[in-house]
């Protein structure tokens, strides 16, 4: 069975290889900012778990219809999305260094919560059928001991600028993370478990994604 990744994130794809599963990659095109501003124009602010949900659904939705190399989509698509709360805001990427060093400078030796959202669409046959989605969360607590210079010298890295939350559990930050109490997957990109129940919910098999 063919699984679609509606995502540019080289850690989704990592992970879903890491479990044998070989994604057709279809990158969404959708304005991530200007979708949440429209909605929330409507319904006032959104919660970071509706948030990510509705992030990650624009992004499956977004490849419905389409062809990948002038085929019809025959399988399932997957889009994610994944929003750090802490201190009661929901933060994504930093993309700048003084950004990423002011997150760290107030999340050192606090915690917070990395909400993942997950959307499938049933897209078996070239035709959608249906959707379901979930949001996972885990909970995170930095060490308190992390020094002004390991600030910098991790922001200098470059790695926190693309990644939710300006930290990575699976990269040079890991040291830096006492704890995590949930699905680590959903902190690096989505959360298998929630994957894996949500394709069997479509009544899939599994093991039908494996390319081994
Ligand atoms: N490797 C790694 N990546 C992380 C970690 N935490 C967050 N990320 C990445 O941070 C990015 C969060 O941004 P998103 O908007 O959800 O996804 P994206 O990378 O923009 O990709 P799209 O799905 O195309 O939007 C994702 O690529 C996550 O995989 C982590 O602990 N490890």
């Amino acid at each position: 069975m063919r699984l679609y990744l509606a995502s540019t994130s080289p850690a989704r794809l990592s992970l879903l290889r890491q479990i044998g599963i070989e994604p057709v990659v279809v990158p969404p095109l959708v304005d991530e900012e200007a979708e949440v501003a429209r909605v929330e124009a409507e319904t006032g602010p959104l919660a970071p778990g509706a948030m990510v949900q509705l992030l990650a659904r624009l992004k499956a939705e977004a490849i419905v219809g389409t062809e990948v190399d002038g085929e019809p989509i025959d399988g399932f698509i997957l889009g994610g999305d994944s929003a750090f709360e802490f201190g009661g805001v929901a933060y994504g990427k930093p993309h700048r260094p003084e950004v990423a060093r002011d997150r760290w400078l107030a999340q050192r030796g606090g915690s917070g919560v990395l909400h993942s959202g997950h959307w499938i669409v049933d897209h078996r046959g070239g035709a959608r059928r249906d959707g379901a989605g979930r949001v996972d969360e885990a909970r995170l607590t930095f060490a308190d001991d992390i020094t002004d210079d390991e600030i910098d010298a991790y922001v200098a890295s470059g790695e926190p600028l693309l990644v939710a939350g300006a930290f990575t559990i699976d990269g040079l930050a890991a040291p830096f993370i006492r704890s995590i109490e949930g699905a680590p997957s959903a902190v690096v990109g989505m959360s298998l478990p929630v994957v894996r129940d949500l394709l069997r919910g479509f009544g899939a098999d599994w093991t039908s994604f494996w390319n081994r």
